[in-house]
């Protein structure tokens, strides 16, 4: 079998990782165990979370804030069983090749730490604690609200009445909740505590390349409010012709799209919000963006840069269809993992840009002019789009796409910018120059 490598560019299939949250409720673990897992699949590593909560309810009913009392042993016996039944179930996936299994649970004594961390190095498995502290009481309301409304804990419950249970359920918690004890009889494990999510972290023993790498893109998150504005590049002399790649000037319905979009930007983002733009170091994207106000911070990214087509550089999909018949169907075999001769894959692309997904992360208000492959990728890793699916999404010419990350996912909203443009979307086996998009993958 070949080696397994992976955007992180590390060897990983030797390497299992359980990544324990530890934190009381409603301080973002499930968030960041979400971040985390959709960072590592997008980068092609197999994670995966176990959320000892949905252990739980598969076998009680609603419980109510005294299920979680520590006096209640049938309660404290029902959580010991379903955190038992989660990290069994991670165990076997472990086996079956997974690389980071994420358990999702409050873990917050000692006891229940040292239980999941001999569990695992019994089985080889390394181990990385991740506490969420928190004191800002906003950041605890807000989570609240969410968790009040979207767990299935609560459904069709009165939202006050729940709010004030789960807060009751917190004060149970905080009853036996230790923090991991950084002196004491814990300072050996490897562990990551962060502070309000991203204003303090505090890092213990990291072993590895790969659990480095896990603990610095969560050092980088945030969770204050921000959104991210994509848009393709005004349509350019080369689409209008059918051909990939190239450095081509903008058409003229292009231009009209660079005139156009700081009035979309101003719609949507507003005149107070500062803004960041990024483009590719590429004619098109440069020429989209020049007419942004004077004041946007502007920057070139290279890692920006479409797809790089290789030998088929320039070519229309007939031409590359008659000179390379073989790579034309290897590509739409496997689109994702088909490298152009001389060229790159979606997978290489996505390597390329994890940096920008870093620093994406790290960023507020950015605005990414880009390209048509480049946008799938970046798209893809918000919206969760898998490997298959993504390098055939529909990504129309001439508009504005604004996406915002909320504690469960990602919001969109699109503003055509109702200038005409061709159509490069291509269905599989197809050569045609402008090919309209089937309806159900937009
Ligand atoms: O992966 P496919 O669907 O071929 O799309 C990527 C292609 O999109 C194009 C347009 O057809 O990008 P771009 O918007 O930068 O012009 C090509 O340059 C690029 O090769």
């Amino acid at each position: 079998m070949p080696r397994l490598t992976n955007g992180l560019g590390v060897q990983v299939e030797d390497t299992h990782i359980c990544v324990v949250m530890v934190g009381l409720p409603a301080r973002g673990k499930s968030y960041i165990a979400q971040k985390a897992q959709r960072y590592l699949q997008w980068l092609s590593v197999p994670a995966a979370t176990f959320n000892v909560g949905n252990y739980r309810r598969k076998d009680a009913a609603q419980p109510t804030a005294d299920f979680f009392d520590t006096n209640n042993a049938a309660g404290e016996r029902t959580r010991r069983a379903a955190a038992e039944a989660a990290v069994a179930d991670m165990m076997k996936w472990f086996k079956s090749g997974g690389v980071v299994g994420i358990l999702d649970a409050t873990n917050s004594t000692k006891e229940r730490r040292r239980w999941v961390l001999e569990t695992c190095q019994k089985e080889g498995i390394e181990t990385i604690f991740v506490e969420s502290k928190c004191d800002d009481e906003e950041l605890i309301m807000a989570n609240i609200r969410d968790v009040k409304t979207t767990s299935p804990d609560y459904q069709g419950q009165d939202p006050e009445e729940a709010a004030q249970d789960f807060r009751n359920r917190i004060r149970n918690y905080e009853k036996i909740y230790v923090s991991i004890d950084e002196d004491g009889d814990e300072s050996e494990m490897t562990y990551l505590k962060m502070m309000n999510v991203g204003r303090q972290v505090i890092i213990n023993r990291i072993q590895d390349y790969l659990e480095s790498r896990i603990v610095y893109y969560l050092m980088n998150l945030h969770i204050r409010p921000r959104s991210v504005w994509l848009s393709r590049h005004g349509e350019s002399m080369y689409n209008l012709d059918g051909r990939i790649g190239g450095d081509a000037q903008l058409s003229p319905r292009g231009e009209q799209y660079a005139l156009k979009l700081p009035e979309l930007v101003r719609k949507s983002v507003g005149d107070d919000r500062p803004l960041t733009v990024w483009t590719s170091t590429l004619k098109r994207t440069i020429a989209t963006a020049r007419h942004l106000p004077k004041h946007y911070n502007q920057l070139q990214w290279k890692a920006l840069d479409e797809l790089d087509s290789g030998v088929c550089d320039g070519m229309t999909y007939q031409e590359i269809k008659d000179y390379y018949p073989d790579d034309f169907r290897a590509r739409d075999e496997d689109k994702y993992n088909y490298r152009y001769r001389g060229g790159e894959s979606y997978r290489d692309v996505v390597i390329r840009l994890e940096p920008i997904i870093m620093e994406l992360e790290r960023s507020e208000d950015i605005l990414i002019v880009t390209h048509q492959a480049v946008l799938r990728c970046i798209y893809a890793y918000f919206m969760k789009k898998d490997q298959e699916k993504s390098p055939w999404m529909h990504v129309p010419l001439h508009t504005l796409i604004k996406l915002t990350p909320r504690a469960y996912g990602t919001e969109e909203v699109r503003y055509p910018a109702g200038i005409d443009a061709v159509s490069t979307w291509r269905g599989k086996g197809s050569t045609a120059k402008h090919e309209d998009p089937v309806p159900e993958v937009i």
